[in-house]
C-alpha cells in the first residue's frame, strides 16, 4: 500500500463510536456503488475503469503521444474543468517543475480554461515559431470556453500549416457518438479518443482525457493505470476498519455533521498545487448541492503559512485540514554549514531540506490541533506515476462514498448551468430572450437604486 490514510490527529475532536456508527452506512454506499445503483448510477464507469479500460485505444493513444512528440515542439491542451484539471495536476505533480523550459521535452500548454484574451494572446506569442499540435477535449463538445479557444487555435494553425496539415495536428477527445465536437471530428477526419459515456468529467483523468496530454509530457501512463488498478483492489472492501479510503469519507462526514464547513487540502510540495485544484472540482461539484457539503479549499504550505496561516491558526473555527505528505522526496538536498553563520542557520547543517520541510509540517499540524483544527493525513511513499494513479482512485472513491453518505447525487452538477444561462442571455444567444429581458430589468433596478 503506497497511499495511506491516518486520522489519529482528529480523534481528540470526535468519538470512536461515531466512526463505528457510520460503518453500516458506508457498507451500504459501497454496495450501491459496486452494484451500479443509486443516484447518478449511469456515471459509475470509473469504478472498474482501472481494470477494464480499452487496451487497444490505450495503445493507439501512446502512438499518438509519440507522434505528437515527433511532430511538435509544443502541445496545446484545450479543455476546462474535468477536461483540464486532471492532466494539469499530473503533469505539474510528476514532471520537472520547469518542464516547459527543459531541453528535449515536448512543452505542454493549456488553453480554453478561461475566457481571457490576454492569456490567449500571450500564449500565441509564446508559440510563435514553434511547431504545435492540439488536443481539444470536451465531453459535451459545446462548452463555451474550450470551443472559443479551439476556434482561435484552428485559425492560427490553418494560417501556419494550411488546412490539410492542420488536420494532421489536431487530436480530439470527446463523446463516442454525440456532440458538436464528435460531429466536427468526423467531418474533418481528426484522430479521436473516446470519453466513456458512463464517466463524468471530474472522474475522467485516467481516461484519454488525462492520459493523452500526460503521455505527451513523457510520463509513464502504464504505471499510472497500474497504480489505479492496485487502488481498485485495495479499496474494494466494505469493511471500514481496514479501508483507509472509506475512513476518509466517514471522517469528512462526521465533521460536516459537527458543523465544520471547510476542508483545507494542504500540501508541502508546490508541485501538488493542481492536484488540489483537481480535488476541489471533484469534491465541489460532487457534494456542493442541496445547500450541503464541506467547501473544498486548498493551501500550499509553508508558503501560505506566511499569509493565510494566521487565519487557520486563530480565525473562525470552520476547518478540518487534510495534509498530503510525500514520505520520500524525489530530490534530496543537504544544507551546508556556513563559516560565519550570520543567518544563525548552522543548527540545520547536515540536515536535508526535506527534513526541514517535514518538521515544518509536523510543527504546523501540532499547532493547528492546538488551534482547534482536526487534522487528517494522506501519505504517499513517493510521488510517481504509480502513486498518482492510486491517489486519484483513492479520492474518486472517497468522494463517491462521502457524497452518498451526505445524501446527494455525487455525479451531477446542475448548479453549473446558472452562470451559463445568464452569460448566454447577456450575450444575446438565440433561445435566451426571456432570460435576457429578466436580467436587463434586474440590472436596471440595481443601477437605479
Ligand atoms: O468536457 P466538457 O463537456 O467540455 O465539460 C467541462 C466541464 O464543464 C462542466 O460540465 C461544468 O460546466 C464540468 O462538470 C466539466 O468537467
Amino acid at each position: 500500500m503506497s497511499v495511506t490514510f491516518d486520522y489519529k490527529n482528529a480523534m481528540s475532536f470526535m468519538k470512536k463510536t461515531e466512526m463505528e456508527n457510520l460503518s453500516q452506512f458506508v457498507k451500504q454506499a459501497h454496495h450501491q456503488i459496486h452494484t451500479h445503483q443509486g443516484p447518478g448510477s449511469d456515471y459509475l464507469g470509473w469504478v472498474e475503469w482501472p481494470i477494464q479500460y480499452d487496451k487497444d485505444e490505450f495503445e493507439r493513444l501512446k502512438s499518438a503521444a509519440k507522434k505528437i512528440q515527433e511532430q511538435s515542439d509544443a502541445l496545446i491542451v484545450i479543455g476546462i474543468g474535468g477536461s483540464y484539471l486532471g492532466a494539469k495536476a499530473a503533469i505539474e505533480a510528476l514532471s520537472h517543475t520547469f518542464h516547459n523550459q527543459m531541453e528535449g521535452t515536448t512543452e505542454v500548454y493549456f488553453a480554453g480554461q478561461n475566457i481571457s484574451s490576454t492569456y490567449i494572446e500571450h500564449l500565441l506569442q509564446v508559440l510563435e515559431g514553434k511547431d504545435i499540435s492540439i488536443n481539444v477535449i470536451s465531453k459535451s463538445g459545446t462548452t463555451t470556453e474550450p470551443a472559443l479557444a479551439f476556434r482561435i487555435f484552428r485559425e492560427f494553425m490553418e494560417k501556419k500549416y494550411g488546412v490539410e496539415e492542420t488536420r494532421n495536428r489536431i487530436y480530439v477527445t470527446t463523446d463516442k457518438t454525440e456532440g458538436a465536437l464528435r460531429n466536427l471530428a468526423t467531418e474533418e477526419g481528426f484522430e479521436t479518443f473516446v470519453i466513456p459515456e458512463n464517466i463524468g468529467g471530474r472522474y475522467s483523468v485516467l481516461t484519454p482525457v488525462g492520459l493523452l496530454p500526460i503521455a505527451v509530457a513523457g510520463l509513464d501512463i502504464d504505471a499510472m493505470m497500474a497504480g489505479a488498478a492496485s487502488a481498485y483492489h485495495q479499496y474494494n472492501n466494505p469493511d471500514m476498519t481496514t479501508n483507509g479510503c472509506y475512513q476518509y469519507a466517514a471522517v469528512r462526514n462526521i465533521f460536516n455533521n459537527k458543523g465544520k464547513s471547510i476542508e483545507l487540502l494542504v500540501a508541502y510540495e508546490p508541485s501538488l498545487r493542481y492536484v488540489a485544484e483537481w480535488w476541489k472540482q471533484l469534491f465541489g461539484e460532487s457534494e456542493g448541492k442541496d445547500s450541503k457539503g464541506l467547501f473544498p479549499a486548498s493551501v500550499n504550505f509553508t508558503t501560505d503559512l506566511h499569509s493565510i496561516g494566521q487565519y487557520v491558526q486563530e480565525g473562525r473555527r470552520l476547518f478540518i485540514e487534510t495534509a498530503i505528505q510525500i514520505k520520500k522526496s524525489s530530490v534530496e538536498r543537504t544544507i551546508q554549514a556556513d563559516e560565519n553563520n550570520m543567518d544563525g542557520l548552522n543548527f540545520l547543517s547536515g540536515k536535508t531540506m526535506d527534513e526541514v520541510n517535514k518538521k515544518a509540517a509536523l510543527g504546523t499540524t501540532l499547532a493547528h490541533i492546538d488551534g482547534g483544527v482536526p487534522n487528517l493525513l494522506i501519505e504517499l511513499d513517493e510521488l510517481n506515476e504509480y502513486t498518482f494513479g492510486e491517489l486519484v482512485y483513492f479520492f474518486e472513491k472517497a468522494c463517491a462514498i462521502s457524497a452518498t453518505l451526505l445524501g446527494v447525487n455525487p455525479f451531477d452538477q446542475p448548479g453549473v448551468e446558472a452562470y451559463k444561462i445568464n452569460m448566454f442571455a447577456l450575450l444575446g444567444k438565440e433561445g435566451f430572450e426571456e432570460e435576457r429581458n429578466q436580467l436587463e430589468d434586474r440590472l436596471e433596478k440595481i443601477s437605479g437604486e
